[in-house]
C-alpha cells in the first residue's frame, strides 16, 4: 500500500487509465468525476459507464466523489485529468490557497484557450504552486491501451528531481514503465503541438494522401515541433526521446488517436462543429491550435503545417487546397 493520499480531477478515458494504474498500485485516491450519474454508476457497478468501460474500478482503493472541494483537500497530490478547455471552469471554485504545499500533476496535452499559457503555469499563476511541486506525464500512452494492460511507457517531467521521482514510483506498474525527465515546458509544448500535428495526419488521410505522404509530413512536422520548442524554451534536449518523438508518432498513426480521428473526418468532408459533435471525446489539437498561432506572432517561427491546419479548422479554407499548398512547402 502506498500511503501518499490523491486525488485524480476528471472522468474521461485518461482519467478512468490513471485510476487503473494507481489502482494497480494500491494508492487510495479521491476520485473526482463531473457527471454525478457516472459516479452512481462506478459506486454500484465498479465501472466508468461513459469511458473504458472495461476497466474494474477497485471499490476499496478508488473513492469516487462529486466534491471538488474535499478531493483536493484530502490529497497531498492532484493530478489533473480535464481537457484544457475545461481547467479554468473545473477549476473556478477552489480557493486560490488551497494547492499551496500540494504536488499537482498535469496530465493534459493542451493549453489554457483564454489566456495562451500552459497548463502548469496556469496552475503556478492562479495557485501559487511552486515549481519544484510540479509535474507532467507525458509520453506515447493511449487510455485504450492502458486498459487493456498493453505494455506502455510514461515520462515524468519536473524540474524537482525528487518530485519526479515520487511520481515515477507511483505509476510504475506490471504494465507501465515510467521514466523521469527535466524539462517541462519542452515536454508540455511538444505534447500539445503533436496532437495539432495528428489532425493534420487524419486530414491527409481523410484526402487519400498515402503512407508515403504521412511519412514525410511527420518528419517535417518534427523539425516544426524542434523549432517551435527550441524557439520558445532553449535547452540542451533530446527530441527523439519518447516523450516528444514516441509521443508524436503515436498520435499520428495510432487508430486511438482522438486528434487524427478529428482530423480523417475533417478531411472526409465533415464540417468542425459535425465533426466534434459525432465525438464524444475531446481533440486537444482544436483549441491549441488557436494558442499556437497566437504565440507565433510573437516568434515567427516557420511552422507550414500548424499553419495549414489553422487555416482549415479556422479559417474554412477547403482541406484539399490547403493541403496542395502545404505539399509544396514540405519536403
Ligand atoms: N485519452 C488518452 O489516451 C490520453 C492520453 C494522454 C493524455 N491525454 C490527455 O488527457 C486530457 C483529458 O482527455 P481525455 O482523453 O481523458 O478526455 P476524453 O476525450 O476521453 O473525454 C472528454 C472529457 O471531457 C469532459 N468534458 C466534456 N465537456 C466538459 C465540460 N464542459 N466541462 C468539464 N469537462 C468536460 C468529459 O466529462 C470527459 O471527462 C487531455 O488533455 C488529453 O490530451 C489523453
Ligand atoms: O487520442 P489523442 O489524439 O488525444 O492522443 C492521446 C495521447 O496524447 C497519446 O499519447
Amino acid at each position: 500500500m502506498n500511503n501518499s493520499k490523491v486525488a485524480v480531477i476528471g472522468g474521461g478515458s485518461w482519467a478512468t487509465a490513471i485510476v487503473k494504474i494507481l489502482s494497480e498500485n494500491k494508492v487510495v485516491t479521491h476520485w473526482w468525476l463531473r457527471n454525478q450519474k457516472d459516479i452512481e454508476h462506478i459506486r454500484k457497478f465498479h465501472h466508468n459507464p461513459s469511458y473504458l468501460s472495461s476497466v474494474n474500478i477497485d471499490a476499496d482503493i478508488i473513492r469516487p466523489t462529486e466534491d471538488l472541494e474535499l478531493a483536493v483537500r484530502e490529497s497531498d497530490i492532484i493530478f489533473l485529468v480535464v481537457p484544457s478547455a475545461f481547467v479554468a471552469e473545473v477549476l473556478l471554485h477552489l480557493d486560490t490557497q488551497i494547492l499551496k504545499g500540494k504536488i499537482v500533476v498535469s496530465a493534459i496535452k493542451g493549453m489554457i484557450p483564454e489566456e495562451n499559457i500552459l497548463v502548469t503555469d496556469y496552475i503556478q499563476k492562479r495557485f501559487g504552486v511552486l515549481e519544484k511541486d510540479i509535474a507532467v506525464i507525458a509520453g506515447p500512452c493511449h487510455a485504450e491501451e492502458v486498459a487493456m494492460e498493453k505494455q506502455s511507457y510514461l515520462s515524468v517531467a519536473s524540474e524537482a528531481r525528487e518530485t519526479a521521482i515520487r511520481i515515477e514510483k507511483m505509476l510504475q506498474c506490471r504494465f507501465i514503465n515510467v521514466h523521469t525527465i527535466q524539462d517541462v515546458v519542452g515536454v508540455e509544448y511538444s505534447a500539445v503541438i503533436k496532437n495539432i500535428i495528428a489532425i493534420a495526419c487524419g486530414v491527409a488521410h481523410g484526402l487519400n494522401y498515402g503512407d508515403n505522404f504521412q511519412a514525410v509530413l511527420v518528419s517535417n512536422a518534427m523539425q516544426e515541433i524542434s523549432r517551435f520548442v527550441q524557439a520558445i524554451y532553449p535547452k540542451e534536449r533530446d527530441l527523439n526521446a519518447s516523450a516528444y518523438l514516441g509521443d508524436l508518432l503515436v498520435t499520428t498513426y495510432s487508430q486511438f488517436s482522438r486528434n487524427r480521428t478529428f482530423g480523417n473526418m475533417i478531411g472526409r468532408g465533415y464540417s468542425v462543429k459535425s465533426a466534434q459533435m459525432e465525438m464524444d471525446m475531446v481533440a486537444e489539437g482544436y483549441y491549441a491550435l488557436k494558442s499556437i498561432f497566437e504565440i507565433n506572432k510573437k516568434y515567427k517561427v516557420n511552422i507550414p503545417i500548424i499553419t495549414a491546419v489553422y487555416n482549415v479548422i479556422y479559417e474554412r479554407i477547403t482541406p484539399i487546397i490547403e493541403f496542395k499548398i502545404l505539399q509544396e512547402k514540405l519536403n
